[in-house]
């Protein structure tokens, strides 16, 4: 059983997601959002280090691989960062959008225990978008590609404007990021051109 609760069913008005006409090319890394992210960024010693790479329509991969420092339980990957992974993951499909949305919801089943030193094989698409609300779902597999599902997950992410993270992020992570010309350029890769 997956739970899913109503508020992650798409209205009756929503409509079919549209890939960006400027979105990468299937099969093309996507990149941090920012170098310093927990999930995604480069510049961050103590992430996950998620690598997502675009597919065709509104989905993509990724492949988190599975650490020491993120166990629960002994030789077992922590729940939390499993949910992680799933929320980092499907927060990258804004880059196919150019949409700049946060999680407003996250349901996660955890059917297999997955072990340190294996590699979580995601995948993650958008299934549905309603005015700013994003509805998408994830799976996370171990033993390859096609293995058994370990986790799964459906979201609500919520459409933003950059706004939201000047007016809320604490100033000198900001101010940094603001006059980082890299910076700058990503956020602006995820905001739709009229
Ligand atoms: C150059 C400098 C700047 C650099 C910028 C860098 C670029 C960044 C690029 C990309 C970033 C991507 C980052 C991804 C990271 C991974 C994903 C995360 O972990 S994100 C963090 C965790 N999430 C939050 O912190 C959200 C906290 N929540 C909020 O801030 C608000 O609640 C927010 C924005 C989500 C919604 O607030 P409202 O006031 O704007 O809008 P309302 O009216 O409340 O909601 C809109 C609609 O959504 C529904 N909704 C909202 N939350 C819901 C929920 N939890 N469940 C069900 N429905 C919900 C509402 O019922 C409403 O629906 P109806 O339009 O009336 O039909």
């Amino acid at each position: 059983m997956s739970g899913t609760s109503a508020s992650l069913q798409p209205p009756a008005d929503a409509v079919t997601p549209v890939r960006h006409p400027d979105a990468p090319a299937p099969g093309e890394l996507l990149g941090a959002h920012y170098g310093e992210c927990f999930g995604c960024g480069g510049e961050q010693p103590h992430g996950l280090h998620l690598q997502a790479r675009a597919g065709e329509g509104v989905s993509l991969t990724a492949e988190f691989a599975v650490r020491p420092e993120h166990q629960g339980a002994p030789g077992l990957a922590h729940g939390g960062i499993l949910a992680t992974a799933l929320d980092e993951t499907l927060g990258s499909l804004n880059w196919l959008l150019r949409t700049i949305a946060v999680t407003g919801r996250l349901e996660t089943d955890f059917r297999r225990p997955v072990p340190v030193g294996t590699t979580l094989h995601l995948e993650a698409e958008v299934t549905a978008v309603a005015g700013r609300k994003i509805y998408s779902r994830a799976t996370g597999r171990v033993g390859g590609p096609d293995g058994p599902v370990a986790v799964r997950a459906e979201a609500l992410f919520i459409e933003v404007k950059v706004d939201h993270f000047i007016d809320n992020g604490r100033p000198e992570e900001i101010q940094a990021a603001m006059s980082d010309p890299d910076q700058v350029r990503r956020a602006r890769a995820f905001e739709v051109n009229p």
